[in-house]
C-alpha cells in the first residue's frame, strides 16, 4: 500500500495533502541557509510525503500513534517561522501542521491565566487577550508568524522580557502528545518536581505541544519612555547591569552597537525624507534591514563587493570609532501604572546619566514601539543581491559578556560584516544578538562562508564560557555543536527521548545530532572549597556539599543576600539537600519571571557519570536540566556545585499572582516522573 493510501485508511477523518505545492510550502523553515539555495532555483530540495492538520488534541494522537507503530519521521510545524532548520523533513516524514488546533480553551480571571491550543497565532492570540483586558507579555518580533507551540517548543524571548521574563517563565501546565500517542499534562511546580521544563525548548524531540496554560497580566495601564547615547557598546550594558541589579525591571532594554545605532538613525532619516510610512526599521539588526540592498543593480553591486571583504569593513568600521558614530544607543521603556513607570524610568535615567549617557528623549523609544515588528522580511533584498545575512543570539554572566561579545564578533568578522545589539538583560547576564552579512562569487562559495562563520562563531561562543543559543533554539544548525555546550547533557536529553519517544519518530535529526551524542567528555574542576562571588553577574559559585548559612554568611560580607526565608528551612542544610527538597524558602520565581534560582550547575550522576550546565542568565539550548534536580529528592544524582543567584537590598517591583505554586503531583505525573528518573540517572 502506498504511503498516502496508508495515511488515508489509518487517519480517516484529519485533512491531508501530499499535494507539490504543500510539500514546498513545508518543505523548510527560515533558516537562512535555505534562502542561499532558493536563490539558485533549488525551491524545496527536503519535501515531505503527508501533511495533516488535526483539529483536536485526539487527533494529534492518531498521528502520532500510527507514526510510532509504522516507524515515520514526525515533525511538528507551528508557522515555520524558526531559523534553525528545526523543520527539515524527508519524503517518508508526515508534518503535523498544528493550526487547526488554535481555540483559546478558558480563561480565569482571578488567578489571570489562560489555557490555549498551540497552533494559536502569536498577534491573533494577544490581540484577543488585550480585548478582555490582559496581556501575555510574550511579544518576540515574529508575533506575526509564529504560534504558542512554537514558542513553547523553541524556548523563545519576546521583546518585553525585562518585566514578563521568557516563554518558560510563563508556562503554568502543558498539554502534550508523546511518543506512542499518550496524551500526558504536566504541571508546573515552584518547587518540583517539575517536569514542564523538559518539555519547553524540546523543539519536537521528545513530544508535541497541544496545549498550553499561561500566565497572564492586566494590560499594562500606562509606558514611560527613555533612549540614550553611550560614548561605548561597554558603557552601555554597565549601565542596563545596574539597572537590573537595583531591581529595575523595563520591560523593553535594547542596546545598540555604535554602527547599528548609526544605520538606525540612517534608516529614520531616510524614512522622514521618503515620507515613507513602510517597514524598514528597528528591532532586528541593520544588515538584515538590506540598507542600500534593494535588489539586483548598481546598489547590488556594491554591496556584494563590499562583503567580500568583510575584514576591511569591520576594521574601517571599528576605526571610525565610537565617537565619529555617536555612540550606542540604549532603549527603555517601562510599564505598569504610570506613577511606577515614572518613577522606575526616573531611577533608570540616573544610573544611565551616571554611566556617562546623554538623554535622547522618547522620541527613539516612541519610534522602536511603533515598529517594533517591522523586523527580517527585509532579509529578501539582500539575497537578491547575491549577498547573505543571519542573526546570531547567545548570552552569559555579565562577567564573561565583554569576552564573549569579543569572541564572537572577531571569529564572525573574519568572514563576515558583523554588528550587535543587546535586547534581553537580566540581574544574572544579558544577550548578545549577532546581525550578520557576507557574500560570496557563487552560491556553493557562500554557503561554504556560511557554514565557516556560524562554525567560527560556535567554537568561540563556547571558549569563551556562553550558551549557543538565548532564544532562537538549536535546530539542526547548532545541533552538531550541542554537546561541545552541554556533554553529557546531550545524552541525558538522548535518554529522555527513549522514555517520550522510544520509538525514534519525533523531528529525527533535530536539536541532537542524528548519530548519537557527540558529548565531549572533559574531567570536571573540582566544587569550589569555599563559596566564590563573581559580584559582576552577582552569583555565589559553591559546592553542593557547602550549608547555606555558610554561603549566606560570606554574602552578607559583601552586603548580599541569598534572599531565603530561614523560616522555612534550616541554614545547616547542603546546598545539595536544600535543592532535592525543592529549595524551601527561596524567593517566588512567580513574582519576579526575570530572576531565577540557579543559573548553572555541576551534578554526579548516580550512574557516577557527571554532568556540568554552565552559567548563563536563560538558555534555548534543549531542555532545562536542572528539572532533574530541583525537588526530586536526589533520585537522579547529588548536585556537586550550583551558581546560585545572590541579591542586593533593592527588590523589584512584585508581580502579583494567585496561580497555584505547588499543585499536587498526580499519579500518571509521578509515573512519569519514574520513568525520566530511571532514564537520567544511569546515563553514563
Ligand atoms: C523575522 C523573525 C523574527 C524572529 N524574532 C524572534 C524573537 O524575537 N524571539 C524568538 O524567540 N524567536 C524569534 N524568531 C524565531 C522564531 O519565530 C521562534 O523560534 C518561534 O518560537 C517559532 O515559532 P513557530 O510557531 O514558527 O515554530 P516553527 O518554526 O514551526 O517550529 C519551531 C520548532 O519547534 C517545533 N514545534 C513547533 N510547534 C511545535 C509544537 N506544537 N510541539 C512540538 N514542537 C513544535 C518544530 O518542529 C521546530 O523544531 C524570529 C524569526 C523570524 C523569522
Amino acid at each position: 500500500m502506498s504511503f498516502e493510501a496508508a495515511i488515508a485508511r489509518a487517519l480517516p477523518g484529519i485533512p491531508r495533502s501530499a499535494s507539490p505545492v504543500d510539500q514546498i510550502a513545508y518543505a523548510r523553515d527560515l533558516w537562512p541557509r535555505h534562502h542561499l539555495a532558493v536563490t539558485e532555483g533549488r525551491i524545496a530540495e527536503h519535501r515531505p510525503g503527508m501533511i495533516v492538520w488535526p483539529s483536536s488534541t485526539e487527533e494529534v494522537a492518531q498521528v502520532v500513534r500510527f507514526c510510532a507503530d509504522e516507524g515515520l519521521p514526525l515533525v511538528p510545524f507551528g508557522a515555520g517561522s524558526g531559523v534553525c532548520g528545526g523543520v527539515l523533513p524527508d519524503e517518508r516524514t508526515v508534518v503535523l501542521d498544528l493550526k487547526r488546533l488554535s481555540r483559546r480553551r478558558s480563561l480565569d480571571r482571578e488567578a489571570p491565566s489562560v489555557e490555549v491550543e498551540a497552533g494559536a497565532l502569536g498577534i491573533r492570540f494577544e490581540e484577543e487577550l488585550n480585548a478582555e483586558g490582559f496581556t501575555l507579555g510574550h511579544f518576540p518580533s515574529s508575533i506575526l508568524c509564529s504560534t504558542v507551540g512554537g514558542w513553547v517548543a523553541a524556548r523563545s524571548a519576546g521583546q518585553c522580557s525585562g518585566l514578563y521574563g521568557k516563554i518558560e517563565d510563563m508556562v503554568a501546565s502543558l498539554e502534550c502528545v508523546v511518543g506512542r500517542g499518550e496524551i500526558v499534562r504536566f504541571d508546573r511546580r515552584a518547587r518540583g518536581p517539575d517536569l514542564t521544563p523538559l518539555l519547553i525548548g524540546s523543539e519536537g524531540v521528545l513530544g508535541v505541544v497541544t496545549a498550553a496554560t499561561l500566565r497572564l497580566h492586566p494590560a499594562p495601564p500606562a509606558r514611560a519612555f527613555a533612549a540614550f547615547s553611550f560614548p561605548s557598546v561597554e558603557a552601555g550594558w554597565d549601565a542596563m547591569r545596574a539597572m537590573f541589579q537595583a531591581g529595575l525591571r523595563p520591560a523593553v532594554s535594547r542596546l545598540y552597537d555604535p554602527f547599528d545605532s548609526f544605520m538606525a538613525r540612517l534608516g529614520a532619516v531616510r524614512r522622514q525624507r521618503a515620507h515613507a510610512g513602510a517597514a524598514d526599521d528597528s528591532s532586528e539588526g541593520a544588515a538584515a534591514r538590506g540598507h542600500g540592498a534593494r535588489g539586483p543593480g548598481a546598489g547590488a553591486a556594491v554591496l556584494r563587493g563590499l562583503l567580500r571583504a568583510p575584514g576591511l569593513l569591520n576594521q574601517i568600521v571599528d576605526g571610525v570609532g565610537s565617537r565619529v558614530l555617536r555612540g550606542a544607543t540604549l532603549i527603555l521603556i517601562f510599564e505598569g501604572t504610570a506613577r511606577a513607570s515614572a518613577d522606575d524610568l526616573a531611577r533608570a535615567a540616573a544610573i544611565a546619566e551616571r554611566g556617562g549617557a546623554r538623554p535622547l528623549g522618547e522620541e527613539p523609544a516612541r519610534h522602536w514601539l511603533a515598529h517594533r515588528y517591522s523586523v527580517s522580511y527585509r532579509q529578501a533584498p539582500v539575497f537578491m543581491a547575491g549577498a547573505f545575512s543571519d542573526t546570531m543570539e547567545v548570552a552569559a554572566p555579565w562577567s564573561r559578556l565583554d569576552g564573549l561579545y569579543r569572541a564572537v564578533r572577531g571569529a564572525l568578522g573574519r568572514h563576515v560584516f558583523v554588528m550587535a545589539h543587546l535586547s534581553h538583560a537580566y540581574p544574572d547576564g544579558c544577550s548578545i544578538y549577532f546581525t550578520f552579512a557576507g557574500s560570496a562569487p557563487s552560491v556553493a562559495a557562500a554557503e561554504a562562508k556560511y557554514d565557516a562563520a556560524w562554525r567560527a562563531a560556535l567554537d568561540a561562543a563556547i571558549d569563551a564560557g556562553g550558551t549557543l543559543s538565548h532564544h532562537h533554539g538549536v535546530g539542526r544548525s547548532k545541533a552538531p555543536r550541542l554537546g561541545a555546550e552541554l556533554g553529557l547533557g546531550a545524552d541525558v536529553i538522548h535518554a529522555l527521548r527513549g522514555v517520550f519517544d522510544p520509538a525514534g519518530v519525533m523531528n529525527p535529526g533535530n536539536l541532537l545530532p542524528r548519530e548519537g551524542s557527540s558529548a565531549a567528555r572533559r574531567p570536571l574542576p573540582p566544587p569550589p572549597a569555599a563559596p566564590v562571588l563573581d559580584g559582576d553577574s552577582m552569583l555565589v559559585h559553591a559546592a553542593g556539599a557547602a550549608r547555606l548559612g555558610e554561603i549566606e554568611r560570606a554574602l552578607e560580607q559583601r552586603g548580599l543576600t541569598l534572599a531565603i526565608d530561614f523560616g522555612a528551612t534550616s541554614p545547616e542544610l547542603t546546598v545539595d539537600a536544600w535543592i532535592a527538597a525543592g529549595a524551601p524558602g527561596a524567593p517566588d520565581p512567580w513574582s519576579d519571571p526575570v530572576d531565577h534560582l540557579v543559573a548553572g550547575f555541576t551534578a554526579r550522576l548516580a550512574s557516577g557519570a557527571e554532568l556540568a550546565v554552565r552559567p548563563a542568565p536563560r538558555r534555548a539550548v534543549g531542555p532545562d536540566l536542572f528539572a532533574l534536580f530541583l525537588g526530586v529528592g536526589g533520585r537522579v544524582g547529588a548536585v556537586t556545585s550550583a551558581h546560585l543567584r545572590a541579591h542586593g537590598a533593592s527588590r523589584p517591583r512584585a508581580l502579583p499572582t494567585a496561580l497555584p505554586r505547588q499543585p499536587s503531583l498526580r499519579d500518571d505525573e509521578a509515573a512519569w516522573l519514574d520513568a525520566v528518573v530511571s532514564a537520567a540517572r544511569d546515563v553514563r
